[in-house]
């Protein structure tokens, strides 16, 4: 993402950071995100404000197994030089986005050029949306920020939001062509292979993953694709995030994985998936179906108990909410939202929750095993921690799930399920493709 700078100069250290926010008059999201030519970033979750990033105040990078908390340390840097108003509004305070790569070992090669094992961007210029108001607040890093320069930059971005308009929303792209890395019977036999490693008793759960590539028809526009998400998908954490070479990975998410927010803490087990009906006693059908699965219970429960585990010496009072059905618009879920206090900072919840067995399996490093060995496409960002953080350390990361990574002819699509003992690879098979339907109708 963003720079060409790497881990070892990712924050020049003796900075100070030059904060000032201003309140703009209404200047909705998408509307900024057209005017934002190449956006670095661009975040929205369920009940909190959206962040659009444009330029780099700072960019960190980090790699392998300490990446989460090498992240802290460097953005820890920057933050402790601050230079911001107390009046300041708390909503627009600077704010690092970006994330993280599935796996400890991850190359940044192919479709993920550019996508290190962790990139996360504070934002030169940083929109922040919220129900009420939009702010705009400029972020300056280095030896010689000042408030003159970026109280001169305030100026000029502010006259420039005023003149937004919004934009039409144009026709898709289009898909030419689809290409699987996985062809059916490719699957069947990957699936089979995971079940004889749970007969063998070495393995409980895997989520086995695969991709699409889709050749589009016209160019890709992140505007147009992210206008689509919120439409179809309004309660999910919609995201973008662009590498240098001018890839874009983004999505319309249901996970979440973390909100920290004060000593509050946020998760829960988001797991076991059915079709949606056509009508709506189908649909009622189907979701009792998926209550009443003792496969999909046993699946779902997994990870709820996984989650509370994982949660161990980061969490106090783990309290368990009720199991629910979360209906999108192509599948359903159950889900049991947990919640919890906490004195970790959001990053040191994610490297903890990270891989939740909804995404990994169980137990969890020969669920990691066995996705490196069967799966024949490279993970990347997909399936892995995205979101944001602050300088006090609360922030929201969401699981990258019904994403995809795309430049400006074609898009790489993800999608996956847990599989468990009794998983049929026919029945797999077809949730997996139900889970390709948000990306690629917003580009169909
Ligand atoms: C792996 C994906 O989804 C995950 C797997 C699910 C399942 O196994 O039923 C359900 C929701 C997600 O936790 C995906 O969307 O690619």
């Amino acid at each position: 993402m963003g720079t060409r700078r790497n881990a070892q100069e990712s924050v020049p250290a003796g900075g100070r950071l030059v904060s000032r926010t201003r309140r703009l008059d209404d200047a909705p999201l998408s509307a900024l995100v057209r005017a934002a030519e190449r956006p670095h970033a661009i975040w929205t979750a369920p009940n909190e404000p959206a962040v659009l990033a444009r330029g780099a105040a700072a960019f960190v990078t980090a790699s392998g197994t300490d990446r989460f908390a090498s992240v802290r340390e460097q953005a820890a840097t920057v933050f402790s030089s601050i230079d911001r108003p107390d009046a300041a509004p708390h909503v627009a305070r600077p704010r690092f986005v970006g994330g993280f790569s599935f796996h400890d070992r991850h190359d940044a090669t192919g479709v993920w050029d550019g996508f290190p094992g962790a990139g996360f961007v504070l934002p030169h210029v940083q929109f922040t949306v919220t129900d009420d108001a939009t702010y705009l607040t400029v972020n300056e890093y280095g030896a010689d920020a000042t408030p003159a320069s970026v109280e001169r930059t305030l100026d000029k971005v502010a006259a420039a939001a005023r003149d937004t308009t919004h934009g039409d929303l144009a026709a898709p792209p289009g898909v030419r062509r689809t290409e699987r890395t996985t062809d059916r019977e490719t699957w069947r036999d990957q699936v089979e292979q995971v079940v004889e490693r749970i007969e063998s008793g070495t393995l409980e759960k895997a989520v086995l993953a695969q991709s699409l590539r889709a050749e589009l028809d016209g160019a890709f526009s992140l505007p147009d694709a992210f206008d689509r998400l919120a439409d179809a998908y309004p309660d999910c954490f919609r995201f973008a995030f662009r590498a240098n070479g001018g890839r874009t990975f983004f999505g319309a998410t249901p996970e979440r994985l973390v909100t920290r927010h004060g000593g509050r803490l946020e998760t829960g087990a988001l797991a076991s998936t059915a079709p949606r009906g056509d009508t709506p006693a189908e649909d009622d059908a189907l979701e009792a179906d998926l209550r009443n699965s003792e496969k999909y219970q046993h699946e779902h429960q997994l990870v709820a108990d996984s989650i509370r585990d994982q949660l161990d010496g980061h969490a106090r009072n783990v309290a368990t909410g009720d199991q629910q059905v979360r209906k999108l618009t192509n599948v359903q879920h159950l889900f049991t939202p947990i919640s919890a206090d906490t004195d970790d900072h959001v990053l040191a919840l994610a490297d903890a929750l990270h891989p939740t067995p909804a995404v990994g399996g169980l137990p969890p490093a020969a669920a990691l095993d066995a996705i490196r060995e069967i799966e024949t496409f490279d993970r990347g960002w997909y399936a892995a921690p995205v979101g944001w953080f602050d300088a006090d350390g609360d922030g929201t990361f969401a699981v990258a799930l019904r994403s995809a990574v795309a430049d400006d002819g074609a898009a790489t699509l993800f999608a996956g399920n847990g599989i468990v003992a009794d998983s049929d690879p026919d029945t797999e098979w077809e949730e997996v493709l139900l889970k390709y339907r948000p990306i690629l109708d917003a580009l169909e």
